[in-house]
């Protein structure tokens, strides 16, 4: 299991990459769950990164929009990620999925055929009326996605593990691998969740409040990044 990192800038980047992050995540959390950073905060993670660790960016928890998404997809691979990762927010179907989703893995793989697009639902979509994540990685393999991913849309301290169950996140991870593609689960995840992930086997999980020490408006802290990895391995 690779450990994704999301850091708000270079400064906590170097902390993550310094505890052994697998993959950084640039986020921007006061524009949301996946809320998008700048351009020049994505290239200076970029630049932290060097080639070492591959970078993810978000770009949004976004309505329906195809057209803004698919700018924002390109700006953010254009700015260094390597994985562009996009949050179905407002998004209800998958007829609205896919539309969202082809011309976003378009707009990716014609810019760089080896970037990947991230497709991601919420594992609290029942609060706020998006497309549930069992029907997410159909269509996002469908239009070419190369990995799906559950997040929490609020950041309230409810975790993924509170609105899926174990099977159901087993089933959400056999789904996204019979269909070719790697799975991500985050959601607030905390240590003590680890065994259970363990257990399910996705290739990512992601986190930002479990490395700031439980706050997520706090820092990445090194020493818990390293704890993390550890208790992964
Ligand atoms: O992609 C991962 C997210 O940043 C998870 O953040 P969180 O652990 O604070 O829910």
């Amino acid at each position: 299991m690779r450990l994704l990192v999301s850091p708000i800038n270079a400064v906590e980047a170097e902390a993550a990459m310094a505890g052994g992050a697998d993959i950084l995540d640039v986020k921007n959390p006061r524009e949301g769950s996946l809320g998008a950073n700048f351009p020049w905060v994505i290239r200076s993670v970029a630049e932290v990164a060097a080639g070492r660790v591959p970078v993810s960016a978000t770009i949004g928890d976004f309505d329906f929009k195809p057209g803004t998404a698919s700018l924002a997809a390109l700006g953010a691979a254009f700015s260094g990620a390597d994985y562009i990762k996009v949050g179905l927010l407002k998004i209800r179907d998958r007829d609205e999925a896919a539309e969202m989703l082809r011309p976003l893995v378009r707009s990716v793989k014609e810019f760089d055929a080896n970037k990947r697009l991230v497709a991601a639902a919420y594992s609290d979509a029942s609060r706020v009326g998006s497309i549930s994540p069992m029907d997410l990685p159909e269509v996002a393999a469908e239009c070419g996605a190369d990995v799906v991913m559950v997040d929490t849309a609020i950041k309230d301290g409810r975790t993924t593990f509170e609105f899926m169950t174990e099977s159901e996140i087993s089933d959400f991870i056999a789904l996204g691998h019979d269909l070719g593609m790697e799975v991500a689960i985050a959601g607030t995840i905390k240590f003590g969740d680890l065994a259970l992930l363990k257990r399910v086997g996705p290739e990512i999980i992601g986190v930002r409040g479990a490395v700031c020490g439980g706050d997520r408006a706090g820092e990445i802290k090194e020493e818990l990044v390293r704890r993390m990895k550890a208790d992964l391995s």
